[in-house]
C-alpha cells in the first residue's frame, strides 16, 4: 500500500480558501479573544498559554500584540504560537458552519483510497484536523479524518524546508524515505522531502505561485 504525505494549502485546497477565508476570519475574530485575557498576559490555563509563547514585549498589551499578530499574518509568517491561536479562533467557525474546507475532489478521492495518508501542513495539528472534519461535498459536510494515518505541522516536525524535518517524519511513519512520496505547492518543501530520500512531487492548482524551474520537478494538476 503506497504511503502520501500531503500538504494542505495548494495542495488539497486552494490557496484562496486560506487568504480569502481561514486568515480574514481569524483576524476578524482575534480581538474578541484577547478581550477574554488580561494584560500584560500572565501564566494561566488555556489561551492564556498559547499567547505567552509570543514576544514578551508584544503580551504588554492588547494593541501591541494585535499589531504583531496581524502583522505576521499579513506576511504569512509561519509562526507556531499563530498557528496555535489561528486554530482555537477557526474551531468556532467551522463548528457554527461558517467554515467549510472546499477541498478538491480528485484530493478526497485519494485520501478515501487505499494509500496510507499523512498530512504535513504549517497548520497546527489541530487546525488540520478541524478542516478534514468539515469538508464541503457538494455543499454536504463530510468528515475524512478516519482516512487519515496521522498528521504533522511545525511544532512536532519542524519548518517545511528543512531536510530534517522530512527525516524526522519518515522516522515516525516507520517506513523508508523511499517508499513515502510527499505532495507540496511548494518547490522548496519539495527539494527538502528529495534531500531527505523522499520522493516528492509538485501539485500545480489554480492560483498557486508559479515554479521559478519548472523542468526539475514531477509536476501534477490533480491527483
Ligand atoms: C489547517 S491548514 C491552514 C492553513 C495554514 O495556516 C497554513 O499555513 C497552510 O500551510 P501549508 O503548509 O498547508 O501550505
Ligand atoms: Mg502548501
Amino acid at each position: 500500500m503506497p504511503t502520501v504525505i500531503l500538504d494542505i494549502e495548494g495542495t488539497v485546497c486552494p490557496i484562496s480558501f486560506v487568504k480569502e477565508v481561514l486568515f480574514p476570519y481569524f483576524v476578524k475574530k482575534a480581538p474578541e479573544y484577547l478581550d477574554t485575557v488580561d494584560f500584560p498576559i500572565k501564566p494561566a490555563e488555556g489561551l492564556s498559554t498559547t499567547l505567552l509563547g509570543f514576544p514578551e514585549e508584544v503580551t504588554q498589551s492588547k494593541e501591541a500584540l494585535l499589531a504583531h499578530i496581524n502583522d505576521l499574518v499579513s506576511r504569512d509568517i509561519k509562526d507556531v504560537n499563530l498557528k496555535a491561536f489561528q486554530g482555537t479562533v477557526w474551531k468556532e467557525g467551522y463548528q457554527n458552519g461558517e467554515i467549510k474546507a472546499p477541498v478538491y475532489p480528485d484530493a478526497i478521492d485519494l485520501i478515501k483510497s487505499d494509500n496510507k495518508v499523512y498530512i504535513y501542513s504549517s497548520g497546527s495539528i489541530p487546525a488540520q484536523v478541524l478542516l478534514f472534519k468539515h469538508v464541503d461535498v457538494d455543499g454536504e459536510l463530510k468528515d475524512l479524518t478516519s482516512y487519515i494515518s496521522g498528521y504533522f505541522d511545525i511544532s512536532t516536525a519542524g519548518y517545511k524546508q528543512e531536510k530534517a524535518s522530512y527525516e524526522k517524519i519518515t522516522k515516525e511513519i516507520g517506513q523508508q524515505a523511499s517508499e513515502l512520496t510527499f505532495y507540496s505547492d511548494v518547490a522548496g518543501e519539495v527539494d527538502a522531502a528529495i534531500e531527505a530520500g523522499l520522493k516528492a512531487v509538485v501539485v500545480v492548482r489554480p492560483g498557486n505561485a508559479p515554479l521559478a524551474a519548472p523542468e526539475k520537478y514531477n509536476i501534477i494538476h490533480s491527483f
